[in-house]
């Protein structure tokens, strides 16, 4: 991770305590639903209190739909700033809400992934449904790949991604998931336990794919298609 200077704005409470943290803006990814207990639309709420208590902004999908528009209402009303990445063909209040701070618009779903990504310093994910999970995964995969060095982190509400990290864990057994990679999912029961171990995560992929990147712009880009030898024809094009 980069190294950056401890954010030292001044906590929800407004007692005038810093609040240090090495985290300017974390990216949150949730469900577009709710879900069914209470306690998840607690966690969302508290995450984005915890957050505003330190000094956080947050990217997430845009839009005010379920977890999403709870937990960017939690940080809008905390004063600070939110930031929401949407993709240009769901920009409709019918699908997602009306949304709080500032809206971004992007060209496609792939986008917004790559725009979130680059604004945030670290990832948490709620509970969610096939849309979080995808968010995750992917953060996870580019970190695993030296894409980033960024925490990703889970918040486990009521033991919601037991099965995922069972998974996981069986994926490691079988070898298809290395013990280092294992090491890139933080997770916690409580958002000011997980903000915590965000804080102190260390990185351990860095520099094997280093020139790897999302960034179109970035100018040491590695093509990783490979050339086809003079004479040979792609599969897909016979
Ligand atoms: C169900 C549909 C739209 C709901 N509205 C959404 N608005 C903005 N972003 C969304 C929406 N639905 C999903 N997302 C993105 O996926 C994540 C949540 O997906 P999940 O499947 O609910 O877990 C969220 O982080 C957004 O990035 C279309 O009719």
């Amino acid at each position: 991770m980069e190294e950056k200077a401890p954010n030292l704005d001044l906590n929800a409470a407004g007692d005038g305590e810093p609040s240090p943290t090495c985290f300017r803006r974390i990216c949150v990814f949730c469900g577009s639903s709710s879900g069914k207990k209470a306690s998840y639309r607690e966690a969302a709420i508290d995450l984005g209190k915890e957050m505003v208590a330190k000094g956080i902004d947050l990217v997430y999908g845009g839009g005010s739909v379920g977890l999403m528009g709870l937990v960017s209402n939690a940080v809008h009303e905390g004063g600070r700033h939110v930031l929401g990445v949407i993709p240009r063909s769901l920009m409709t209040t019918e699908i997602t809400g009306e949304p709080v701070g500032e809206v971004r618009a992007v060209s496609d779903m792939h986008e917004r992934k790559a725009e979130m990504a680059r604004q945030a310093d670290a990832f948490i994910a709620l509970p969610g449904g096939y849309g979080t999970l995808e968010e995750l995964l992917e953060v996870i995969t580019w970190a695993q790949l030296g894409i980033h060095r960024k925490p990703v982190g889970l918040l486990n509400v009521d033991g919601y991604y037991n099965s995922l990290l069972s998974f996981i864990d069986m994926a490691v057994a079988e070898e298809f998931i290395s013990q280092k990679a294992r090491r890139i999912i933080v997770h916690a029961r409580t958002a000011k336990e997980l903000v915590r171990k965000l804080e102190e995560y260390v990185p351990e992929h860095d520099e094997f794919v280093s020139k790897l990147s999302w960034d179109e712009n970035d100018e040491e880009e590695v093509n990783f298609v490979p050339e086809l030898e003079p004479g040979t024809v792609s599969s897909s094009s016979s």
